[in-house]
């Protein structure tokens, strides 16, 4: 596959032996999705494509992502994005400045903040750059994370239950607007999940680790 994320017999071992094993394309826009036991090794296989994986680890097989092998790439090299149930965001910084971070270096600072009021206004947080994180709520701090994220211009969207902490309603609106922005932006999309809903609103594969469907 030209175009996508590709986990070509990928192993993750701790302790010599295989804790988690994953073959599989994720074209663009589609969206994988990763269900299975708690300690199954879900979180560990994302650490593993975004380059993150510790040491008490070893991993076999290789990580391609639009048609680069990018297994031994640095992690800041692998255009990877990802997004976990907390959102993250830096406590003592502006909105605008969380959304600083994710740009890439360079440029113009008027065209970086015109970048930021953009991305702002594309979640319906215009105004918000000088706000401080703490004063937003749940769902908006979400949608900070996810532009942040995104302005970094990733080629893949890794997902580590990232609704997990958002009440029903909020869940399913920021679901969609992930899915939403990963589709039009045609990212292929990896998600970790418990949850059966997040699950069926991902429209994509399901794969359960644990019960040798892993193919
Ligand atoms: N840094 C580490 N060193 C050693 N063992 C670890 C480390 N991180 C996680 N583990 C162990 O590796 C296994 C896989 O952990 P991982 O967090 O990937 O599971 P998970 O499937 O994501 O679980 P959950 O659904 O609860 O988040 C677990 O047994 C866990 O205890």
């Amino acid at each position: 596959m030209d175009k996508g994320l590709s986990l070509r017999d990928v192993t993750v071992f701790k302790d010599q032996s295989p804790l988690i094993r994953l073959h599989h394309d994720v074209a663009p826009g589609a969206v994988l999705t990763i269900m299975g036991p708690s300690g199954v090794g879900k979180s560990t296989l994302l650490a593993f494509i975004t380059g993150n994986l510790s040491s008490d680890f070893t991993a076999s097989g290789a990580v391609w992502l639009d048609g680069h092998d990018i297994t031994h790439a640095a992690a800041h090299q692998r255009r990877v994005g990802i997004l976990f149930q907390d959102d993250l965001l830096f406590p003592h910084l502006s909105v605008g400045e969380n959304l600083a971070f994710g740009l890439r270096p360079g440029g113009a600072r008027s065209d970086r903040q015109a970048r930021i009021d953009a991305a702002l206004a594309e979640v319906g947080l215009d105004g918000f750059a000088r706000r401080d994180p703490a004063t937003l709520s749940g769902g908006q701090k979400a949608r900070v994370a996810l532009m942040r994220m995104l302005l970094s211009e990733p080629c893949a969207l890794l997902l580590d239950e990232p609704f997990s902490r958002l009440d029903a309603a909020l869940r399913a609106q920021v679901r969609e607007m992930v899915f939403d922005r990963a589709r039009s932006r045609a990212l292929p999309v990896l998600m970790v999940t418990h949850d059966a809903e997040d699950a069926q609103a991902a429209g994509g594969a399901i794969i359960t680790l644990g019960d040798e469907t892993d193919r």
